[in-house]
């Protein structure tokens, strides 16, 4: 069956997707799929404020983003990033047409609710679905830097997995695909670091209640529990670095973690 999913692809991992992951997901287009994807870029924005002597620090997972650290996240996500994945769609010879959650609104937000510790950052509050049917519907993949705005015109910082999430939800997807750098949510068991085929919503909150999930795992395990509360059937965090991963993910099944209710 043809499906539209909203893939999130990570920072930890953008650089090493090889070749034929894009092209995976050309066949997948090319098969009937309309994939949305939204981006990350946490590594290449630290190491940007890095090179401009800027500090940041993470605060429960979310950077701390002041006026300058926002125009550095504006400029590598929605500059660099975005335009590197339309680039590796292209040569695979798909069509993609990048865009920021600022272009048409799309991504309406607000501050988070501990603005006052963590600065501009933000939470969508709406997604301007039509841009993106309206982008699948001229035959192009959308590829969405998370970046938020406001009516007043303020920008904010969106986690990534946060806003595909959103996106996830508010485009009513079937599916929504987390790539990363690692297979999925794991677990020591009998002293062993295994992948666990599924999680349940109450098996997450005791694992970051122990510390078992914790750092970048916590925002895209908190999107997904967002996610199939709603309409989104299935949510399923997975390595760019497996073979065949987008089209296990999408058409066989049983690859990374997924997540359910
Ligand atoms: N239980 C867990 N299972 C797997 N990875 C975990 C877990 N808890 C924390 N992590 C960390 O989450 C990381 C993925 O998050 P992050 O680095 O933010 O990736 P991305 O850039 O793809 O969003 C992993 O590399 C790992 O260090
Ligand atoms: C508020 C906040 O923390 N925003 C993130 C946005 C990028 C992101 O989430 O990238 P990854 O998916 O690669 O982690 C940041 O500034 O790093």
């Amino acid at each position: 069956m043809q499906q539209r999913f909203v893939m999130k692809c990570g920072g930890s991992t953008l650089a090493a997707l090889p070749e034929r992951f894009f092209v995976e997901l050309r066949e997948l287009q090319t098969n009937g799929h309309y994939p949305v994807i939204v981006h990350g870029g946490g590594p290449a924005i630290s190491e940007l404020l890095d090179v401009l002597g800027i500090e940041s620090e993470f605060v429960n997972g979310l950077r701390k983003t002041s006026e300058s650290v926002l125009d550095v996240v504006e400029m590598v996500l929605s500059g660099k990033i975005n335009k590197e994945i339309v680039r590796k769609i292209e040569q695979s010879g798909a069509h993609a047409l990048g865009i920021s959650g600022i272009d048409g609104q799309l991504l309406l937000s607000q501050p988070v609710a501990n603005a006052d510790q963590v600065g501009f950052v933000g939470e969508v509050v709406a997604v301007k679905a039509k841009i993106i049917e309206g982008i699948i519907n001229m035959g192009y993949m959308p590829v969405i830097a998370p970046l938020g705005i406001d009516e007043a015109g303020q920008r904010y910082n969106i986690n990534a997995d946060t806003a595909a999430g959103a996106v996830a939800s508010f485009l009513d997807v079937e599916q929504m695909i987390v790539v990363t750098d690692v297979p999925g949510v794991m677990k020591q068991v009998d002293g062993e670091m295994v992948t666990l085929p599924q999680v349940t919503v109450a098996e997450i909150e005791a694992m970051i209640a122990s510390g078992e999930i914790y750092g970048g795992m916590i925002p895209k395990v908190r999107a997904a529990i967002a996610c199939i509360q709603g309409k989104v059937q299935k949510v399923v965090i997975v390595s760019g670095k497996e073979e065949g991963v987008l089209t296990k993910a999408v058409v066989a099944g049983g690859v990374g973690t997924t997540i359910v209710r």
